[in-house]
């Protein structure tokens, strides 16, 4: 075990190289003004003592298939690594649509069951369910123990609007979910196991080339970080990466509209987390320039007003082009 000038133990975890550089997300303690100054601007950061979920850093498979009742959890099915996010709802629109992953409802223990016997060069799965009220009554005790005095002051003070959900995440060791964005603000806690995120700025949405928003894949990323089509998508080679691995106990700050990917480290044992998940804040007073925030927002109205009034999905593509080409390009 190695040590960083910053004294921390710097595990060495097997991580993809991509094709961008990357710089590092900082691990600031919870009391360093910095911390608060980055979440008030909307910057990432890993906050590393909040004692945010340190109530649930004994959350391991046995603990939770004892006491998290016998609800049912969405657990997805992938074929590969990757877990891209759709939404099925959108999905009769856009022909020839292959669904990324398969879904299943199920109970915790068949998931053990799954998470224990799978074979991951053929087929992993990962659980993702938003904790509720059928969980036990131990799990409902460790929950009402997370630092919500911190949180509750945290969302205060950056006028974030409501806690929307936390979600349970459970996944195998090497599970990736792609890059995507999400519009609400988020408090990530990883509780066990290793997660690295590659984490993208809002303004870097020329480079990531999101699908349509009325695409099944909305707010994901149309790259493959494995295999980019610099045809395609040129502007890629110059995206610019801040990075970071979290560990258990460890809160990553992802402000709305950062693009994120998540892999869970290989070799590191399977991967728990929680998310806290706020809505944005009622919508801000307009001040120019604009933030690329309210950007990334414009464009998703103006293009879902576009494929409303068109009242089809094929003729968008003309219709933006005929707005642009040898006009504005
Ligand atoms: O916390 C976040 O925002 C993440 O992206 C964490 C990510 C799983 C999120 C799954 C998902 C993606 C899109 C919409 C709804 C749910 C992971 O940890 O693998
Ligand atoms: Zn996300």
């Amino acid at each position: 075990m190695a040590e960083t000038s910053s004294g921390r133990k710097c595990e060495h975890f097997d991580l993809k190289e991509y094709q961008f550089k990357t710089n590092m997300i900082p691990r600031l303690s919870v009391d360093d003004p910095e911390t608060n100054r980055r979440i008030s601007e909307g910057l990432p950061v890993i906050i590393i003592d909040s004692k945010l979920v340190a109530s649930a850093l004994h959350w391991d498979l046995e603990y939770l298939n004892e006491n998290v009742g016998d609800g049912k959890f969405t657990v997805y099915k992938s074929s590969n690594t990757k877990f891209k996010y759709f939404d099925e709802r959108k999905a009769d629109d856009v022909k020839d649509f292959r669904k990324p992953m398969e879904s299943l409802e199920i109970k915790f223990s068949e998931f053990v069951d799954l998470i224990k016997t799978v074979d991951p060069k053929k087929e992993r799965v990962y659980l993702q369910q938003s904790l509720n009220d059928t969980v036990g009554k131990r799990i409902v005790l460790d929950f009402l123990q997370f630092n919500w005095n911190w949180v509750t002051e945290q969302q205060r003070r950056n006028k974030f609007g409501t806690l929307t959900s936390n979600l349970l995440l459970i996944g195998m060791e090497g599970n990736i979910t792609p890059a995507h964005y999400d519009e609400q603000e988020n408090f990530f806690a990883q509780v066990k196991g290793y997660k690295r995120f590659l984490l993208f700025a809002p303004d870097q949405f020329p480079c990531l080339y999101p699908y349509p928003t009325f695409h099944p894949c909305d707010r994901q990323s149309q790259v493959d970080f494995d295999d980019p089509d610099y045809e395609r998508f040129p502007k890629f080679r110059d995206v610019k990466c801040l990075e970071a691995v979290v560990e258990p106990g460890d809160v990553l700050y992802i402000p709305m509209y950062w693009w994120h990917q998540v892999e869970s480290v290989p070799n590191k044992g399977y991967s728990v987390s929680v998310t806290f998940w706020y809505k944005a804040a009622p919508n801000d007073k307009i001040e120019y320039p604009l933030k690329a925030t309210q950007k990334v927002a414009m464009m998703r109205n103006i293009e879902k007003m576009i494929h409303q009034a068109l009242n089809s999905a094929d003729e968008v593509p003309e219709f933006m082009q005929n707005m642009v080409l040898g006009r504005y390009t």
